[in-house]
C-alpha cells in the first residue's frame, strides 16, 4: 500500500535551475536535484527532505523580503528549510531556502506542483491549517507586532496557513480567550512575546483541555489530559528561555517554520499547587530566593524592557538574602538519565523516546496518547519522598534545561525535554564569592552544579514550606543577612520523609565564618535593614507569593511546534565526510 503511494508520487524528469540541467527526482520522502552534465564524483547534489518544503508555486516567485510573482509558463518555484550555524546559540539557524526551475514544457510544471502538493499533504500531517495568534505588543522590546507581519505572515501565507490574529490589550486575555471561546477548527495557537506570553497560551489550553474532559485540575491527585492544541512561540519577549530550550535559537523566521512544517515536541509541564486549591503551569522555571526576589524587584522596573532582569539580578545579589524551609522530593527513576551525566537532550533524543514508552502504555497507537498516561506516582508511598532541611539561596524547579541567551547551556544542562521528569536544584546558603561562582558558571561551560554547596535531583514531585517564625528567627538572631553564623547554609539534613531517618550531613568547607562577613561592606546599605524572611516563587516568569507549594511533573503534556535543539555538530560531520547531505544545509561541504 505505501510501495504503492510511493509509486504514484514518484517523478522523475530533467529540470533546469538558471542555466544548468538537473536530474530532479520526487521519491514522496524526498525531493533531490542532480547536476546531469558532471562526471558523477564530483556532480552538485541537492536533497530536501520533503517534510521540508515549506510550498511550492507557479512561476518565479519571490517571499521575503517583499512577495514578487513573474506568472511564467514553464517556471515553478520550491521554498524549503535551509539551515545555517549561528555562533551565539545552541542551535541552527533556519532560513527560507528558494530554487526556481524551468520545465520543458507547461504540462511538466503542472505535474511537478501537483505531484509535490500531494507528497506535502501525505507525508506531513501535522502541518497546520489554521491557527489562533496572539501578539502581545508590549513583550521585550515592544517588536512583536512588526516581527510579526514583517518575518512570520509572509511565511504562513506561503505555507497556505490561514490565520485568526489577536493583538492584546491586556495581561490573560490569550488565556482566557482560550479557556472560553469557540476554538473549532484552530490546530494551534501561536504567541508572538516572551515566557509570560507563552505561560498564558500554557494555562489556556492546558485548563481548556481538562474542562472538556469534565477533570479537577486544581486537585494535585487528578492525571491531567493531554492537549490536543498544538502551541508555537515566535519569540519577542526578555527572556525567551522556552524557545531557546525548544528550538535552539532566538529567531522569528526559524521559529516560524518550524510552525509551517508542523514540527512537535513533547514537553513535561509542573503543575504547581499553591494557597486554597489553586493551580499554576510551569515549563521552564519554578525558583525560590534569588529567581523570585529578581521577578519581584524587576516588575518595579519593566519599563527598562530586557535589561531589567540584569538591573535586578544585581540588586538582588547585593542583597545577599537567603531563606530557611524544607524541600522534598520524589526521586526519578535513577537508571533511566541522571542530571550529572553530561549528556544534553538534542532532537530526536533517545531518553525522551524511551520515556514516551513508559509514560503512555500502548506507545504504539498514536491515538492512545491522549488517553493512557501512567501518571508520574503509579507506585509510590509517602517512604520513598525524601526530605531536606536547610537554610538556601535559592531552590529550583525546572523540566527542561531552561537555557537561554544569557545561559546557553542552562539552568540543568542535562535536563530533558520530554522525559516526565523535572531537575530540583538546592544551592544551600554560602558566601556571596561562592554564590557568584555559581551564577556566573551559568554563562560557560563549566559545571555549576560540581560545587559544594550545590546539589541536584532529577524528580518527579516536590514539595517546599517555610521554616516557621520561630526557627526562622532562631536561625536567623532576627537579622535575614544570609551569610553568618554556624547555622547558615548546608547544616541541615536529608531524610526520607516517610521514615524520618537523617541520612546526611554538613560537607567540608561550608561552615560559615565571621571572614565572610567582611567580604561585602559594600552590601551593608542594602542588607542591614531587616531583609524579608520570605521570598516569593517565580513561575516562568508570575510571581506567586505563597511559599508553601506542591509541584507535580506531568510528563509530555502539551506539544510545541518544535523539534528539540538540533545538532549542529553533527550536520557538520556529515558534510565533512562528504555522505549524501539529507538536508539543505550552508554548511561547507
Ligand atoms: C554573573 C552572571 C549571572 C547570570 C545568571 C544567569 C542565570 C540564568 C538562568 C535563567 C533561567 C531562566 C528561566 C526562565 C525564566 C523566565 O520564565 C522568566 C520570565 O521571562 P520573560 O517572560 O521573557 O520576561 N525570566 C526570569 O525570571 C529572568 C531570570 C533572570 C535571572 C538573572
Ligand atoms: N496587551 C498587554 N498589556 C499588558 N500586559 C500584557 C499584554 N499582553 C500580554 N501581557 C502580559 O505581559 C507579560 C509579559 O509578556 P511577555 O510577552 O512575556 O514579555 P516579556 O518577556 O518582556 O516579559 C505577560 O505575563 C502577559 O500576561
Ligand atoms: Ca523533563
Amino acid at each position: 500500500m505505501r510501495a504503492q503511494m510511493e509509486n504514484d508520487l514518484r517523478l522523475e524528469s530533467s529540470l533546469w535551475v538558471g542555466n544548468k540541467r538537473y536530474l530532479a527526482v520526487l521519491t514522496g520522502w524526498h525531493l533531490k536535484w542532480t547536476e546531469a552534465d558532471k562526471k558523477n564524483r564530483d556532480k552538485k547534489a541537492v536533497s530536501v527532505p520533503v517534510a521540508e518544503v515549506v510550498g511550492v508555486e507557479e512561476g518565479r516567485v519571490e517571499i521575503l523580503p517583499h512577495k514578487s510573482v513573474e506568472d511564467t509558463d514553464r517556471d515553478f518555484t520550491v521554498f524549503y528549510v535551509k539551515r545555517s550555524s549561528s555562533r551565539s546559540s545552541s542551535g541552527l539557524l533556519w532560513r527560507l531556502g528558494r530554487t526556481q526551475f524551468t520545465c520543458p514544457s507547461r504540462v511538466l510544471r503542472d505535474q511537478w506542483t501537483r505531484h509535490i502538493r500531494t507528497a506535502l499533504k501525505t507525508h506531513s500531517p501535522l502541518r497546520p491549517h489554521r491557527l489562533m495568534v496572539f501578539i502581545n505588543p508590549f513583550g521585550g522590546k515592544k517588536k512583536g507586532r512588526q516581527i510579526y507581519h514583517s518575518q512570520v505572515a509572509p511565511l504562513f501565507e506561503l505555507a497556505g496557513i490561514s490565520s485568526h490574529v489577536i493583538v492584546t490589550e491586556r495581561a490573560n486575555q490569550a488565556r482566557d480567550h482560550l479557556l472560553k471561546k469557540d476554538l473549532t477548527g484552530f490546530d494551534g495557537v501561536v504567541c508572538v512575546g516572551g515566557d509570560g506570553m507563552f505561560s498564558e497560551l500554557l494555562h489556556g489550553v492546558i485548563g481548556r483541555t481538562q474542562q472538556e474532559a469534565g477533570l479537577c485540575e486544581n486537585d494535585p491527585a487528578v492525571t491531567l489530559q493531554q492537549c490536543p492544541l498544538h502551541i508555537g512561540i515566535i519569540p519577542a519577549g526578555s527572556t525567551d528561555c522556552v524557545c531557546y530550550a525548544t528550538v535552539g535559537v532566538i529567531d522569528p523566521v526559524t521559529s516560524a517554520l518550524h510552525i509551517v512544517i508542523g514540527d512537535s515536541q513533547p514537553l513535561d509541564v509542573c503543575s504547581v499547587h499553591y494557597g486554597p486549591g489553586q493551580v499554576k503551569y510551569s515549563v521552564s522555571l519554578v525558583g525560590y530566593g534569588f529567581y523570585g526576589d529578581v521577578l519581584a524587584e524587576s516588575e518595579k522596573h519593566r519599563w527598562m524592557g530586557p535589561f531589567r532582569y540584569d538591573y535586578s539580578g544585581a540588586v538582588v545579589f547585593l542583597s545577599n538574602r537567603s531563606y530557611r524551609g524544607t524541600v522534598q522530593y520524589l526521586p526519578a527513576d535513577p537508571l533511566m538519565s541522571s542530571p550529572r551525566d553530561k549528556t544534553r537532550c538534542l532532537s530526536g533524543c533517545g531518553v525522551c523516546s524511551k520515556s514516551t514508552e513508559k509514560l503512555f502504555t500502548n506507545s504504539s497507537d498514536e491515538g492512545s496518547l491522549y488517553s493512557s498516561y501512567s501518571g508520574p506516582f503509579s507506585n509510590e508511598s509517602e517512604d520513598d519522598w525524601v526530605s531536606v532541611d536547610g537554610r538556601f539561596k535559592c531552590v529550583s524547579l525546572t523540566c527542561m534545561s531552561s537555557s537561554c541567551a544569557k545561559s546557553p547551556l542552562g539552568l540543568s544542562p542535562s535536563a530533558h525535554l520530554a522525559d516526565g521528569t523535572g531537575d530540583l536544584i538546592l544551592v544551600w546558603d554560602t558566601n556571596p564569592l561562592g554564590f557568584l561562582t555559581y551564577l556566573y558558571r551559568h554563562t560557560t561551560s563549566q559545571d555549576q552544579f560540581d560545587l559544594p554547596f550545590v546539589e541536584v535531583h532529577r524528580v518527579k514531585a516536590v514539595r517546599f514550606s517555610l521554616a516557621s517564625e520561630g526557627e526562622e528567627a532562631e536561625d536567623n538572631g532576627g537579622l535575614n543577612i544570609g551569610m553568618d553564623g554556624e547555622d547558615g547554609g548546608y547544616n541541615g539534613s536529608t531524610s526520607r520523609a516517610g521514615s524520618k531517618q537523617n541520612l546526611a550531613t554538613r560537607p567540608e568547607g561550608q561552615t560559615k565564618t565571621s571572614k565572610d562577613k567582611t567580604l561585602n561592606p559594600f552590601m551593608c546599605g542594602l542588607c542591614c535593614r531587616k531583609a524579608p524572611t520570605a521570598s516569593v516563587w517565580n513561575c516562568d516568569g508570575e510571581i506567586l507569593p505563597f511559599p508553601k507549594i506542591f509541584c507535580k511533573i506531568h510528563g509530555q503534556l502539551v506539544r510545541l511546534y518544535a523539534r528539540g535543539i538540533e545538532d549542529g555538530a553533527s550536520l557538520k560531520d556529515c558534510a565533512e565526510e562528504r555522505l549524501e547531505c539529507n538536508r539543505t544545509c550552508s554548511l561547507p561541504r
